[in-house]
Order: structure tokens, then C-alpha cells, then sequence
């Protein structure tokens, strides 16, 4: 049976870079599971006068390097182990990156696309102040992940500066332009999975120009990723959402479709004529971009993939087994930690500009994301060609070893 449990998986990956990179069982058993886990009861008033009561959590992996940062995420789904697992991956993008944060990440178990304006901005409120002790911009500074956004930072953002009683904008990031957020944070993720495009292509000697590309998701990191793709005049062949897929061999109006999808990436439900998402996996083309859910490319379809390059937007999209497939077959895989990293540089630059209260334009911004995404794609790609091992193992001897040697340091291993 595939493992399909993504925390089991993540820890064999960081077990075995940090074997690799030298480290015994002490740093293994540390680093193998966040630091600290809060959960959560939080009770919110619905609009119908009932109090209903949502479980939420926050996870901290660890700290060595800094405070954590990552993203909250509201989904029917969220539990425990994908929150855990969540923390760990944060931690890995920032080593690559080179943050000074190590990672965390939040969920909340709730369909945010079943509840009002209202029932929603008390939930991310009360979320706030259940887990008030153990947040803050020099402690863990939470962003935007699935079906969050800026409106909900901007929530967050003042429950938390009413219970310091002094203005916080540090103490989360995504947040909206006049509330302190960032030129280019929302489109930052899939800016990020851009540049990763460009890198890998190159390495394998095709124009971005007419190649044709097929992203799983249209939110956050899909429907930007979609626009950036067909402006640099690639042919963006399918795209999905949660309900179905849409396929046009001779290229989507990706204008059309970014004008028309909801606030939660849906669109697909205003066409007729649609595909599957496992159909969408199989599309013959040179980038497959999964940009959704964990768990999409799994030993069961990975065969069927016919793209030359995949760049991993979404978290944990694929499977261990499914990795080892995809590279025994040539395809270039570059990997969640390394390719979804734009979103959480942009928000450490948006941090730093809360701190110093001075704000960069949208150029400078988008010029050190690129700096930051193509040093981090060279660290790992030339590892894993002098260690001969595939993309993800490398991106995690990247992404671990300064937390690792900040932890020596401190003396706690
Ligand atoms: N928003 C951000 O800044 C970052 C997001 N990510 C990751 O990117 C992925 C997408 O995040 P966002 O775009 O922010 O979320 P979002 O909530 O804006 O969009 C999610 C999209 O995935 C689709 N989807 C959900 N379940 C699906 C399924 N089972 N099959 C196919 N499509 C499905 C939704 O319909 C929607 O189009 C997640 O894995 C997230 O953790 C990674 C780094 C940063
Ligand atoms: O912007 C951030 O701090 C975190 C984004 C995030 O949650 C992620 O990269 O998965």
C-alpha cells in the first residue's frame, strides 16, 4: 500500500537528509516532529443566534533559526498530521530560502464557502484569541494559505493589536496594502512557481514561449500562475478546481476565466463541456503545475503523466513513491519546499517592512523574489546532481541544514 500519510513521509525525507548531512538520532528525533502543537476550541456565534463550535490548531515546528512563520489554512479537511506536516515543509521552504524563521502553520476545520461574511470574521477573530500566547512578530507570525485571504489577515491582524493594545501589522503577513501588506504578496506564490518554470525549462532546453502548460487549481497560486504563463505567451492547455477540469488543446482564455472564478477558485461550474481532474493530470504537455490539495500525483496515475517538467505550487501534491516514478522517468520535478517558496519570501519582506516601517515598490519587491527563488533553485539542483539524489531529497539537505547547525549551536542537541 502507498503511503499516503503525509507526515510519515515528510519525516522519512528529513530523516534521511539529515542522515546525509551527517546528523544522528537526537537531531532526527527533534526535528521529525514540530516543537509544539496547540489545539483548539473556538466558539463562534452563527448568524441564526447558535453558538457552533470549530476545532482549530497551530503548529510550531521549530525555532532554532527564529520565529516560525506559514500560513492558516480554513478547510473541512484540516487534521492534525496535515497541520504537523504543514509546520515541517515551512521550515524546509525557509532554509532554502534562507529566512531567519523557522516553520509553522495553521488550520482550522470549517467550510468557509458554507458560512457568511460575518460567521467568518468572528471565527478568525476567536481563532486569534485562542491562540494569542504562543503567536506574535517575534514568536510566529502567521499568513494566508487554502481559502484564507487578505480580508481575514486584516481580522486577524486587529484582534491581535487589540489584545497587545498597541498596532501589530508584524504579527501577520498577506495582509491588504493600506493595512501594511506588501506590493506583490498576492500574487507572490505563483510569481514564485514562474521563476521555478523558467529555471527548469531552461535546464531542459524548452522556450517558454508556446510551451504548453496544465495547472491543477485556479485560487491563489493557480489562477496568478495562469495569468503570469499566458502573458509570457505560453499556451495554458487546462486548468481545474475542485469540481471538474477544462481543456482547450489550442490554448484557455485565461483573462476570461480569471474575470469569472469565484473568491474560493471555483469556474469550472459555469462550463458545460468539462473534464476530470485525474483526466487533467494526463494532458500531453511540456509543464504540469499542481497548485490545489496534498495527495494528487500518487503511484496510481504518475505512469499516465505525460509533461516533461513538474513544478510543484501546492503543498505535498505528490507522493513518495510517486516522486521516485516521475524521476526514474526523466521527468524534472521541482519540488513543493523549493517551487511554493515566493509566497513566504514575500511576506518575510513584507515583515521587514512592517519593522521598519518603510515600504518597497513593486519592482524591488518582485527583483529580490527572483534572487531569493533562482539562489535557492541552484543550491538545490546542483546537490542533487553531485549527490545523485533526486529533487526533494536535495531541497531537504538544503532546507535543514541551517536549522540543524542553529540547534548544535544553541546547545539543544
Ligand atoms: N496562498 C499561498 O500563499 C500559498 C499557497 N500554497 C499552496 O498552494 C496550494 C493552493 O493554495 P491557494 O491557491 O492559496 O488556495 P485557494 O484556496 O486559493 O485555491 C485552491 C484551489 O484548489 C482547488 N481544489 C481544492 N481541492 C481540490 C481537489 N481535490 N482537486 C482539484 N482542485 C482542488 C480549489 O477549487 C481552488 O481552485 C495549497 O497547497 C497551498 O498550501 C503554497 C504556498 C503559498
Ligand atoms: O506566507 C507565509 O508566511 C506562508 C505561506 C504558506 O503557508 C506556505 O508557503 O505554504
Amino acid at each position: 500500500m502507498e503511503n499516503s500519510n503525509v507526515l510519515t513521509s515528510t519525516q522519512t525525507v528529513i530523516e534521511d537528509a539529515l542522515r546525509k548531512l551527517g546528523y544522528g538520532d537526537d537531531m532526527i528525533a527533534l526535528l521529525k516532529e514540530p516543537m509544539r502543537l496547540l489545539t483548539v476550541r473556538i466558539p463562534v456565534r452563527m448568524d441564526d443566534g447558535k453558538t457552533k463550535v470549530f476545532v482549530g490548531y497551530r503548529a510550531q515546528h521549530n525555532d532554532a533559526v527564529g520565529p516560525t512563520k506559514g500560513g492558516v489554512r480554513f478547510h473541512p479537511d484540516v487534521n492534525e498530521i496535515e497541520v504537523k506536516a504543514l509546520s515541517i515543509w515551512m521550515s524546509i521552504k525557509c532554509g532554502i530560502a534562507d529566512l531567519p524563521y523557522g516553520g509553522g502553520k495553521g488550520g482550522i476545520i470549517c467550510d468557509p464557502r458554507k458560512m457568511s461574511f460575518r460567521e467568518l470574521e468572528r471565527l478568525s477573530r476567536g481563532y486569534v484569541r485562542s491562540i494569542s500566547q504562543i503567536v506574535g512578530p517575534t514568536k510566529d507570525i502567521p499568513a494566508p494559505d487554502v481559502m484564507t485571504n487578505s480580508q481575514i489577515m486584516a481580522w486577524m491582524m486587529d484582534e491581535y493589536s487589540r489584545i497587545r493594545e498597541f498596532d501589530s501589522p508584524g504579527f501577520i503577513t498577506g495582509k491588504p496594502l493600506v493595512l501594511g501588506g506588501s506590493l506583490g504578496r498576492e500574487s507572490a506564490t505563483a510569481r514564485g512557481v514562474a521563476i521555478m518554470i523558467d529555471e527548469a525549462m531552461a535546464k531542459k532546453g524548452i522556450a517558454l514561449k508556446g510551451a504548453r502548460v496544465v495547472i491543477q487549481g485556479f485560487g491563489n497560486a493557480g489562477s496568478y500562475l495562469a495569468k503570469f504563463m499566458f502573458e509570457a505567451g505560453a499556451k495554458v492547455v487546462g486548468i481545474s478546481d475542485v469540481h471538474a477540469a477544462l481543456y482547450n488543446d489550442q490554448g484557455l482564455d485565461i483573462e476570461d476565466l480569471m474575470d469569472r472564478r469565484d473568491s474560493f477558485g471555483t469556474v469550472t461550474n459555469l462550463f458545460k463541456d468539462t473534464i476530470s481532474n485525474e483526466e487533467l493530470l494526463a494532458i500531453d504537455c511540456d509543464v504540469l503545475v499542481p497548485a490545489a490539495i496534498e495527495n494528487q500525483i500518487t503511484a496510481s496515475n504518475a505512469n499516465q503523466i505525460r509533461a516533461k517538467i513538474i513544478v510543484e505550487a501546492a503543498n505535498g501534491p505528490t507522493t513518495l513513491e510517486a516522486t521516485k516514478m516521475i524521476t526514474d522517468r526523466g521527468i524534472l520535478l521541482v519540488p513543493d519546499v523549493l517551487a511554493s517558496a515566493g509566497g513566504v519570501i514575500v511576506s518575510y519582506f513584507e515583515w521587514v517592512q512592517n519593522n521598519q516601517g518603510y515600504y518597497w515598490s513593486e519592482a524591488e519587491v518582485d527583483s529580490k523574489l527572483r534572487d531569493m527563488m533562482v539562489r535557492g533553485f541552484n543550491s538545490v539542483y546542483e546537490l542533487h546532481k553531485l549527490k545523485k539524489v533526486d529533487m526533494r531529497l536535495a531541497a531537504y539537505m538544503v532546507g535543514v541544514r541551517k536549522m540543524a547547525e542553529a540547534v548544535r549551536l544553541r546547545g539543544w542537541v
